[in-house]
């Protein structure tokens, strides 16, 4: 008898023909059902979405070891038709074996060169930030909605970073660009450019362009909606906010908030750090795929498996946090209020497959949250009280705050 005989599939709930489990699944917030599934089913089981078998790996200890210490044997993306049929195998995020090897390192040393990590990027945050600001302050701390144009700032740095220009937030191709980001379409591309090309050359035009948009998919719409969860989670905790801002006074004053300044700036730190995990803006990361068969935990599981790695279960894993539900800064500071590390922090997931762009967001995070809260106090409407603000995500791929008005007062 060989191994993988004696070891099971991971359980679940009995499937269904056709549909497999989908009747049980909240499909406006699948992750709520996962993470419901894992306490009757354990930290690894499994579920059927239709004729797909999807194992589950929740909580932080089985995710870190599946990521980490299984990296090769889970660090494919599954062949789901959707995105074969949107990616055809290309570009970064749902590209496969060799393709996504070469473009991962090509991705990795473009954000590098063009300067990713280095004092030009910084600059170009810098410059976005301004933008921003003027845009804010034009409403004169009447209650507006800052989705489209958090969006359109943000999208600018990666615009700017890989096609050397920005655009104006009003620019009606720049906008039309970006609702395609929302309905999560395949974005740039003229005819030309999209001809379909016959050479296997991992170079090719269509790879290239599947790359530019998914750099531009991946690193928009996610580091936006966490800027909004920041401004938002500040209006709902005007407590925490004013401690913010005088952090900042006391280490910037009133000059431009650089990365260097972070160090000093613990509380600061440790706010974004909680607002990415409070946000949980991926909850149930992008889907993996095992790369062959896998004994794992006692498990088994076969080649070309589906994995989704729940996210949401280890940055809210009660194991790991105090007080998982709520949002705590001081989840990252020490009682001398230092910022610490937590190693069960990752909404950028972990392993040879994790966020290609990590450094990139957390410096547009940083930079960001810095220079609008130098420059404004943020409050909800008049009329609605700070307790009232919902804090509940939107449906869909990613936890989007609700549509929600702010007032950006500008401080003199
Ligand atoms: C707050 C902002 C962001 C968050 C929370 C985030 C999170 C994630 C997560 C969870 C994954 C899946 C990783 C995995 O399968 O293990 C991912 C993949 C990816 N992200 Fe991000 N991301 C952010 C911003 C960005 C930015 C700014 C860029 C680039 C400009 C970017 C580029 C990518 C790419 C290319 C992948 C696919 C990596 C691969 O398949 O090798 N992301 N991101």
């Amino acid at each position: 008898m060989t191994k993988a005989f004696k070891y099971q599939f991971p359980p679940g709930p009995r499937p269904l023909p056709i549909i497999g489990n989908l009747h049980i699944l909240n499909l406006k917030r699948p992750y709520q059902t996962m993470l419901e599934l894992s306490q009757k089913y354990g930290s690894i089981y499994s579920i059927h979405f239709g004729p797909r078998k999807v194992v589950v790996l929740s909580g932080y200890k089985t995710v870190k070891d599946a990521l980490v210490n299984y990296g090769d044997q889970f660090g494919e993306r599954p062949q789901v038709p959707i995105f074969e049929k949107l990616f055809e195998g290309k570009g970064i995020v749902f590209s496969h074996g060799e393709t996504w090897k070469t473009m991962r390192r090509f991705s990795l040393t473009t954000l590098r060169n063009f300067g990713m990590g280095k004092s030009v990027i910084e600059d170009t945050i810098i410059e976005e930030c301004q933008h921003l600001i003027q845009n804010f302050e034009s409403h004169r701390g009447k209650p507006f909605e800052d989705n489209t144009v958090m969006n359109a700032s943000v999208a600018n740095v990666i615009v700017s970073v890989l096609l050397g220009k920005r655009f104006d937030y009003q620019d009606t191709q720049f906008l039309r660009l970006l609702s395609l980001i929302n309905e999560n379409v395949k974005l740039i591309g003229t005819p030309g450019i999209l001809e379909k090309s016959t050479s296997n050359n991992y170079f090719s035009d269509e790879n290239l362009v599947a790359l530019v948009s998914n750099l531009f998919a991946a690193g928009t719409e996610t580091t936006a909606s966490t800027l909004r969860w920041a401004i938002l989670l500040m209006m709902r905790y005007p407590e925490i906010q004013k401690k913010v801002r005088d952090e900042i006074k006391a280490v910037v004053g009133s000059a431009q908030p650089r990365i260097a300044h972070r160090n000093q700036m613990p509380y600061t730190d440790a706010v974004i750090h909680e607002v990415q995990r409070f946000a949980n803006i991926l909850p149930t990361s992008v889907p993996r795929a095992t790369t062959t068969n896998v004994l794992f935990r006692n498990y088994y599981i076969p080649k070309d498996t589906e994995v989704i790695t729940l996210l949401t279960s280890v940055l809210r894993d009660q194991t790991q946090w105090e007080k998982p539900d709520t949002f705590n800064p001081e989840h990252f500071l020490s009682s001398t209020g230092k910022f610490i590390r937590k190693e069960a922090f990752m909404p950028f997931s972990v392993g040879r497959r994790m966020c290609a762009g990590e450094s990139l967001a957390k410096m547009e995070l940083f930079l960001f949250f810095t220079s609008l809260m130098q420059k404004f106090t943020f409050q909800p409407p008049p009329g609605v009280s700070h307790l009232d603000l919902d804090l509940t995500p939107d449906i869909g791929f990613t936890t989007r705050p609700v549509p929600h008005k702010i007032c950006a007062l500008f401080q003199a």
